[in-house]
């Protein structure tokens, strides 16, 4: 029989489904050094948030096959590692949404009623109501930072409260946001006319810090913020900082930088309006019920050898047709996480291209792959195999596949074209030897070079100089470049430079290169 560990605090309703099929062991609290010695005997292992699981215990795990987290942040997981041992990982997207919209709403209406000062006040023995006179949120603005599931729950509530709504969220469509009853907006303008505003987007590099002191000051002095999403996108010394100035009226968070919440936390000693729990949002029966058997349906179906239906990294297919597209999707993984941002957010179609040999396989899983690639800039661990053709379609992006099987100038590529709020962009790639991605053109320019997390792509004047102006350039910003390509039509015209570098690109250096004469465009990508 199969053995599950289950290492943080599960309903029971989900050891239940497990010990249907496999023997489960409960041990909570475990150090990461205990975990290592004991993880070799088991064939799967339930989380939530409090188990991380690192790259040292992935190594160890020489028989698991799955790794279920019972909830929707996958953080905690060293995803790349479990991915390279073939080890499922498995979330609940959807089992916390409910639990979640409430948390914020909650949190909301404590803020604007000022109740747990009142309830304290109360306890410790005071009658004071004119302290306490709070404000209505009837007819006013609620400014809703990321507008997926959790974002849209509070839209629809909040709308019903007669609440008048803002958005931001650069990877959604005007359409979605209207239907949602949502004006969608630029950051700052949100930031600028909102009473109350709401975070529901996840942490990324892009989003670390997202609200920071510049952006604190710019808030109505009345207004209230709330982050039930992630810790690390609000700068915690800076909104103290306002909060203790004055700058805005009051903060409500679930969610920190580091949890547990440092004692000495200067969010702790706030006297002003602020009000503080200890990442609650999915802590209700239901979503736990919810996560628990979503999650541990999953372990079972995977022990049992069927598919997983919302697995974040590997695709729920037949076994011998995943060994065969593999490379494939993540060619086509990579191609749609490097279009979609040259196309810049809000893609509204995409143009999926099979040629030569792929072009008689199996499209579905590599169109749903170039879903999930395109979408993952957005949406990170919360777009899997099962559910990027619905986000995609939800989002309002139009996907056309076409395929070409005499094109063949390597044995199978993948050309995708997405069009965006930059533009239309294509690019294509193709797998070489051993399986090795090389992209072999960005719009249509020939090029030859394999995808690297940090790239600069640009659009120039194919001219004497520009390559050494380029190159200097990054130098004196301390870029250090690994590799670099032109790729052109015809002489003098127009060329694109691709170039792998090996860390971000230092804020500002972009619009310096904008500025060299014959450049046309430049965008920098992470992949
Ligand atoms: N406090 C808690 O216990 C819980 C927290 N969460 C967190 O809530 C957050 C939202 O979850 P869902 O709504 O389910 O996710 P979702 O994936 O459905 O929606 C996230 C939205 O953020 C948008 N987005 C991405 N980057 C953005 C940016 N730079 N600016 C503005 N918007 C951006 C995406 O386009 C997407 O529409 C996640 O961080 C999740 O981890 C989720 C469940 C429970
Ligand atoms: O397991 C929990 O309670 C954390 C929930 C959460 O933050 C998530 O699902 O992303």
């Amino acid at each position: 029989m199969p053995k599950v560990l289950v290492s943080d605090p599960i309903e029971q309703v989900g050891i239940d489904i497990l010990s249907q099929v496999a023997q489960v062991d409960i041990q909570t609290n475990l150090s990461a050094e205990e975990l290592v010695r004991i993880i070799p005997e088991y064939d799967a292992l339930m989380i939530r948030s409090g188990t991380r699981v690192t790259q040292a215990i992935i190594q160890a795990a020489t028989q698991l096959k799955i790794i279920g987290r019972a909830g929707v942040g996958v953080d905690n997981v060293d995803i790349p590692a479990a991915t390279r041992r073939g080890i499922v990982v498995v979330n609940s997207p959807e089992g916390n949404t409910i639990a979640a919209a409430e948390h914020t709403l909650a949190m909301m209406m404590a803020l604007s009623r000022h109740i747990p000062e009142a309830n304290y006040s109360v306890k410790s023995g005071q009658w004071d109501r004119k302290r306490f006179t709070g404000v209505e949120i009837y007819k006013k603005v609620l400014g809703i930072v990321g507008l997926g599931k959790i974002g849209s729950h509070v839209a629809t509530v909040a709308r019903a409260m007669g609440m008048r709504l803002l958005a931001y969220d650069p990877y959604l469509s005007l359409d979605r946001a209207e239907q949602l009853g949502c004006r969608l907006v630029e950051l700052d303008l949100l930031i600028q006319e909102a009473d109350f505003i709401t975070l529901h987007l996840p942490k990324t590099p892009e989003t670390a810090n997202l609200i920071n002191a510049p952006i604190l000051a710019k808030m109505k002095p009345t207004a209230r913020l709330i982050n039930c999403a992630r810790g690390g996108i609000i700068d915690e010394a800076a909104l103290a900082e306002a909060l203790q100035a004055g700058q805005i009226a009051g903060a409500a968070l679930d969610v920190y930088d580091k949890e547990p919440l440092a004692a000495d936390s200067p969010l702790r000693q706030l006297s002003r309006e602020v009000i503080l729990t200890p990442h609650l949002g999915a802590s209700t029966e239901e979503a736990q019920v919810n996560v628990a058997i979503d999650v541990a349906e999953q372990i079972r179906d995977v022990l049992l050898g069927l598919p997983a239906r919302s697995a974040v990294n590997i695709p729920g297919l037949r076994p011998d047709l995943l060994e065969k597209l593999k490379p494939y999707l993540q060619l086509a993984e990579t191609l749609g996480n490097l279009v979609s941002q040259l196309a810049g957010g809000r893609v509204e179609s995409l143009k999926v291209s099979l040629q030569g040999e792929l072009a008689t396989s199996e499209s579905q899983p590599v169109v749903v792959a170039a879903l999930k690639g395109l979408l993952s800039h957005a949406l990170q661990e919360r777009v899997n195999y099962v559910n990027a053709s619905i986000e995609a379609k939800e989002r309002g992006i139009r996907v056309i596949e076409t395929r070409d099987a005499s094109i063949r100038d390597y044995s199978g590529s993948l050309q995708l074209s997405a069009t965006g709020s930059l533009g239309e962009h294509s690019v294509t790639g193709s797998l070489l030897g051993d399986n090795e991605i090389r992209i072999t053109s960005v719009d249509e320019f020939p090029i030859n070079v394999p995808p690297a997390r940090f790239m600069l792509f640009t659009l120039h004047r194919d001219m004497p100089g520009i390559i050494g102006k380029i190159g200097s350039l990054l130098g004196s910003f301390n870029v250090n470049i690994a590799s670099m390509q032109v790729g052109r039509k015809i002489v003098r015209g127009d060329a694109v430079m691709v170039l792998n570098i090996d860390d971000p690109l230092p804020e500002g250096l972009l619009e310096e290169i904008m500025k060299v004469p014959g450049i046309r465009d430049a965008y920098t990508v992470m992949l």
